[in-house]
C-alpha cells in the first residue's frame, strides 16, 4: 500500500507551480496539516509559504526544518500516471518529495512530540525570485525564528539509503544573468544596412564561455551557463533584438565579483564591434551552503553510530548547484545533506523519476536527528512508509 507521504508527493507532483505562485501547493499542504492532531500545533501562512510549530512537551530550544515548494519551466516527460496538470510545468529539482519529507516530519511531531520545539517551514520560490531572504525578513518567522535548522536535498547519482553531506561549503554561490542586446534589424537581403543581433550574441556565447577557462584560477571552481538564448522573428528578417539568459556559480565571492566584471568587458567589446546596445541585468543572487562546521560533523557521526537506520554515510565534496537555504545558514547554525534517490536522469531533467523509497528514510532520519538532539529518542514512534 502507498504511504500517505508517497501519495501525497504524487499530488504534489501534479500540480507544480512558479515561485510565489504556489496557491495551489499551499492549500494542499494545508488541506493535508488539518487532518493532524491540532493540540500541539500552530499554522501561519506568509504569501504562499507556511510555517507550522510544533510545541514540544518541555522546551528548551527551538529547531527548524525547511522545504522549498516551486516547481521548473520544463514540460514533464516521465512516464509517471501522475504527471504534471500545469502544462510546461513539472517538479523536476525533487520539491514535491522537500515538501512531503516536511508534512511527514510535521505528523511525526504532532502525533507524538519530542522535549524541545520544531518549526516546519515550507518555503516558496527556491529557483527564483528567491523565497529565503524575504522569508527571512518576515515578522512571522522573526516570532518563530529556529536556533538551528536541517535542510535538505534529493540527489539521483545516490541509491536510496546514502546520505552525504560535509562540513563547510556544500554549494556555490550563484548569480542569474540576463542580457539584452539591441541592433537594427532589416531585410535578410540588405546585411550591410542592419547590426545583426543573431551574429553579435552568438559572437557573446562564445566570448562569455571563455572567461571561466581563461580568467579564472582553475582551482578556484566556477561556472557560467547560458540555458536560453531568444533572437529574430522570422527566417528572412534580420534579428533587431537578442536575450541570453544564464547563471554563474562559484565557490568564492573573488571569483563571482571577478566574473562579473569580465562579462561586463566582453559586453562593451560586443557592442563596439556591433555597433549595437547591450544591458546586463544579474537578476537573483544567492549566498553559497555552507554548513556550520561542528554541527554537521556531529551529525556525521551520529548517523554513523545509527547502525541499523539503513543509512549509509557519504562525505561528498561541495556541488556548484545553488540554494537560498544559503541565507538561512547565513542566521542560523544548521546544515544541507543529499538524500540519495537514485534515477538515471538528473536535476531539472523533464524524464527525472526520483526513488520514492528516499521520502519514508528521510522523514525517519530527521525525525529521530531532532528527537536526539532534543533528548527524546526513547520517544520515537516508527513512520508509516
Ligand atoms: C538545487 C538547485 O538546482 N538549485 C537551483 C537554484 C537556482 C538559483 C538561481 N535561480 C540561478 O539560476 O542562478 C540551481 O540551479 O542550482
Amino acid at each position: 500500500m502507498t504511504s500517505p507521504y508517497v501519495e501525497l508527493r504524487r499530488q504534489l507532483h501534479r500540480i507544480p507551480e512558479p515561485g510565489f505562485q504556489e496557491f495551489k501547493t499551499q492549500r494542499l499542504l494545508l488541506d493535508y496539516l488539518e487532518t493532524l492532531p491540532q493540540e500541539n500545533m500552530e499554522i501561519q501562512t506568509w504569501r504562499t509559504g507556511i510555517l507550522v510549530y510544533l510545541k514540544g512537551t518541555n522546551p528548551v530550544k527551538r529547531y527548524g526544518y525547511r522545504a522549498d515548494m516551486d516547481g521548473l519551466p520544463i514540460p514533464e516527460e516521465t512516464g509517471y500516471n501522475f504527471q504534471s496538470e500545469h502544462p510546461g510545468y513539472m517538479h523536476a529539482c525533487g520539491h514535491d518529495l522537500h515538501m512531503a519529507i516536511g508534512a511527514g516530519i510535521v505528523t511525526q511531531f504532532a502525533q507524538t512530540p519530542m522535549k524541545d520545539d520544531l518549526v516546519v517551514l515550507f518555503q516558496p520560490a527556491e529557483e527564483g525570485p528567491g523565497g529565503a531572504l524575504p522569508m527571512l525578513a518576515a515578522q512571522e518567522l522573526a516570532d518563530w525564528m529556529p536556533e538551528q535548522i536541517v535542510a535538505l536535498h534529493i540527489a539521483p547519482e545516490y541509491p536510496v539509503g546514502v546520505i552525504a553531506t560535509r562540513p563547510g561549503i556544500l554549494f556555490a554561490n550563484t548569480s542569474e544573468l540576463f542580457i539584452d542586446l539591441t541592433g537594427k534589424g532589416g531585410h535578410a537581403a540588405y546585411p550591410h544596412k542592419a547590426n545583426d543581433m543573431i551574429v553579435a550574441a552568438s559572437q557573446m556565447v562564445s566570448q562569455l564561455h571563455s572567461i571561466v577557462a581563461r580568467n579564472i584560477n582553475p582551482l578556484d571552481s566556477a561556472v557560467l551557463t547560458i540555458g536560453k538564448m531568444e533572437a529574430g522573428t522570422k527566417q528572412n528578417i534580420i534579428a533587431e533584438k537578442a536575450r541570453l539568459e544564464g547563471t554563474i556559480r562559484t565557490l568564492s565571492a573573488e571569483a563571482m565579483q571577478l566574473i562579473k566584471s569580465r562579462i561586463e568587458a566582453v559586453a562593451r567589446g560586443i557592442a563596439a564591434s556591433y555597433e549595437c546596445q547591450i544591458t546586463i541585468d544579474y537578476g537573483s543572487n544567492y549566498l553559497q551552503v555552507y554548513n556550520h562546521e561542528e554541527l554537521t560533523r556531529e551529525f556525521m557521526d551520529w548517523l554513523t553510530g545509527e547502525s541499523d537506520s539503513g543509512v549509509q554515510l557519504v562525505e561528498c565534496t561541495e556541488a556548484m548547484t545553488g540554494e537560498d537555504y544559503g541565507y538561512f545558514l547565513e542566521k542560523i547554525p544548521g546544515f544541507m545533506f543529499w538524500l540519495g534517490a537514485e534515477t538515471p536522469y538528473g536535476l531539472h531533467h523533464a524524464k527525472i523519476e526520483p526513488d520514492e523509497r528516499a521520502i519514508g528514510l528521510a522523514i525517519d532520519t530527521v525525525s529521530r536527528y531532532f528527537r536526539w538532539k532534543s533528548g527524546s529518542l526513547d520517544e520515537s514512534p516508527a513512520v508509516n512508509r
